[in-house]
């Protein structure tokens, strides 16, 4: 991971949730995310207006931007682009990264879903994705119908020379087996904001351990 030229740091990915991370909690829940050493948020937001959604995207990009942290956008380009968002998150049914690499621009974070897939992975690899991420590995609660993968797929796309992210059922007790695995990134939803809001800051430090014991090139933030 550390040999390409991307701004991405190994470590927790935290993804918004509009059940878990309301509106009225959003902007604490992320900046405790951010204390306990979070390297990258995605903001995932399927019910709210668009006038929401800009007012909370606008809020997170703010924050992120004060703790260095680059902000996707989960599925929407257009969005990315208005709040100037360091880039997006695109499933197979979303907008293909090649018409979100055109409107962002070649600086662009572009994360690509490619489930279980090494031949997605290829495709996204030589498409211009900026990371990969392969899911979901445990069962999960924010998307209970995603397809199941394991993790040989991470060690296997590590050949493609690009950051691999895990996500799907990640907790604090089965993240390692990800990590030494492959996994460059675990992205979290239920595993980081759900339970007590009081421990986001403890349980996104803790996540962050697994990386400083368990993850080669991992760093801690300046
Ligand atoms: C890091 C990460 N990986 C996978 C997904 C899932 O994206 P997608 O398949 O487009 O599904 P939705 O998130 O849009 O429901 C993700 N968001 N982030
Ligand atoms: C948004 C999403 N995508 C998945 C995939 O496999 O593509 S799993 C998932 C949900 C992640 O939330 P949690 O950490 O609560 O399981
Ligand atoms: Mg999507």
């Amino acid at each position: 991971m550390g040999t390409l030229n991307h701004p991405l740091r190994p470590g927790l990915y935290a993804i918004t949730d509009n059940r878990l991370t309301p509106p009225d909690t959003l902007v604490a829940s992320v900046e405790a995310a951010l204390a306990g050493g979070t390297c990258l948020v995605q903001y995932r937001d399927k019910q709210s207006t668009s006038a929401e959604r800009l007012r909370q995207a606008t809020d997170l990009n703010a924050l992120c931007q004060r703790a260095k942290v680059p902000l996707l956008i989960n599925d929407d380009p257009e969005l990315a682009l208005r709040i100037g968002a360091a880039g997006v998150h695109l499933g197979q049914d979303d907008v293909t990264l090649a018409e979100a690499r055109a409107l962002l621009g070649p600086d662009a974070l572009i994360g690509i879903t490619c489930h279980q897939s090494l031949n997605l992975a290829e495709a996204a690899a030589a498409g211009g994705a900026s990371y990969l991420a392969f899911g979901r590995f445990y069962s999960s609660q924010t998307k209970p119908g995603a397809p199941a993968a394991g993790p040989e797929v991470l060690t296997d796309a590590r050949q493609l020379g690009l950051p691999v992210t895990a996500i799907g059922g990640i907790t604090l007790s089965n993240a390692l087996p990800l990590i030494l695995a492959g996994a460059d990134l675990l992205a979290v939803v239920g595993g980081l904001f759900g339970g007590s809001p009081n421990d986001i800051e403890q349980r996104a430090r803790q996540f962050s351990r697994l990386f400083a014991s368990h993850h080669p090139l991992f760093t801690t933030p300046e």
